[in-house]
Parts: structure tokens; sequence; C-alpha cells
């Protein structure tokens, strides 16, 4: 099995806490993704000062666009995004305008099935329209509401797309083993590492797992 990648999704608000735990997590990460409160607040220059940083790094721009696809995912391409995401429920024409954007600059395109009622036609039509990059995800307000991405994933990794899945919706240290071995191509942790007493360890533990689950 191919070694899976590890996505850390930042979270805060703070310009400094983000570029600061980044910093933290680094060794152990291979993506870094700024999360959707995060670019809101801080834009685009947190982009440019996180490509800077860490220009062997992935890096993931969580815009969950909804509009305007090519229009507003064309800047953060340009600032060094190597993926965008793109909800599923914004429909195939600005799913195909990020995809346009993403060619561009030789990037790619995340579909988020995040509250999609039929994920299995919107990740095929995605994948015919050219995203590299389908995400099963289970939001931190579904989260609450006792939700998990377990079962979409089991779904979505049936389908045999031939494009690499993403898992993301609290994900932890106990759960690991599980999605690794549904067929997770990369693995997004957010509070199960800023929220840990030493988000440096706790990413050395996911790292470890999902090396360990892979092998
Ligand atoms: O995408 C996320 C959320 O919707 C806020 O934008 C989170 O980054 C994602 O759920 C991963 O975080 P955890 O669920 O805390 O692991």
């Amino acid at each position: 099995m191919a070694r899976p990648l590890i996505q850390m999704a930042l979270d805060s608000l703070d310009f400094n806490q983000t570029v600061e735990l980044a910093d933290k997590v680094a060794p152990y990460v291979d993506i870094f993704e700024i999360g959707t409160p995060c670019i809101k607040y801080n834009g685009i220059n947190l982009v440019k000062e996180l490509r800077q940083r860490y220009p062997d790094k992935l890096l993931l721009v969580d815009l969950k666009t909804m509009d305007a696809g090519e229009y507003e995912a064309g800047a953060f391409y340009a600032a060094g995004a190597d993926i965008c995401t793109v909800l599923g429920v914004s429909g195939l024409a600005t799913i195909a305008g990020v995809i346009k954007a993403a060619k561009k600059h030789a990037a790619e395109t995340q579909i988020d099935l995040i509250n999609v009622a039929d994920k299995a036609e919107c990740a095929r039509e995605s994948v015919k329209l050219g995203a590299q990059i389908v995400g099963i995800h289970t939001g931190l307000d579904a989260q609450a509401a006792g939700q998990t991405p377990f079962g979409d994933l089991n779904d979505i990794a049936r389908l045999g797309l031939g494009v690499r899945i993403s898992v993301a919706g609290g994900i932890k240290q106990a759960t690991v083993q599980q999605v690794v071995e549904a067929g997770a191509n990369i693995i997004v942790v957010g509070a199960a590492i800023y929220g840990a007493p030493c988000p440096a360890t706790a990413a050395r533990e996911i790292r470890e797992l999902v090396d360990a689950a892979a092998a």
C-alpha cells in the first residue's frame, strides 16, 4: 500500500499561533491544511507565509468554494496552494471552474462531499470533470451531533474511482488504523493534534500509527 499522507488541519483564527503550530508538527505531516475559518479570517497572506516557510510541503486551502469557482480559487492557486477544496453541493459548473483554475497552475482540486445527499454520484461526476481528490468529511457541527465519516468512507472507497480519497471528521489515534484499512489515502487530523497537551507528540503518534497500518 502506498504510504497514506497525513494532513494537519490548521483551524485556529490566530495567524501566529497557526504558523507556530505548523512549525511544531511539520516533521510528522505531509500536507498543511489552512482550515476554512482560518483562511476566512487570515486570507491569502497566510497562504503566502506557509508557502514561503514550507516549500516542500503540500498546501491545501480549505476554501469550500460554493460559487464563482474559477475566480475564487484562482487567486489561492496563484499564491501557492497545491490543493483547493470545492463543495460538492455547489454543483458541477462551480466544480469545473475550480478544476480549470487548478489546471492553470498545475495544481489539484478536492471535492468536499460534506452534506451532499448522493455522495457516490457527486464523486463520480467530479472525477469525470478532473478532480483528483474526493473528500469524505464530517464537519465539526455534524461531529458535535454524533456523526462520523466511517460509513461514507467505506461506501466511496468501494466505488474504485481511481483517485485519492481524503477522510476528515474527528480522526484520532484510536481511529487511524480503521480509516487506513478502509482505503483512505489522505488522513486529515485537526483537534486530535491541536487540542493535545503536546501537539508534536500527538502528530508523531499519528504518523507512527498511519505508517504501521499501511505497512
Ligand atoms: O474542515 C474542517 C472543519 O469543517 C472546519 O473547517 C476540519 O478542519 C476537519 O474536520 C478536520 O478537523 P477535525 O475534525 O478536528 O480532525
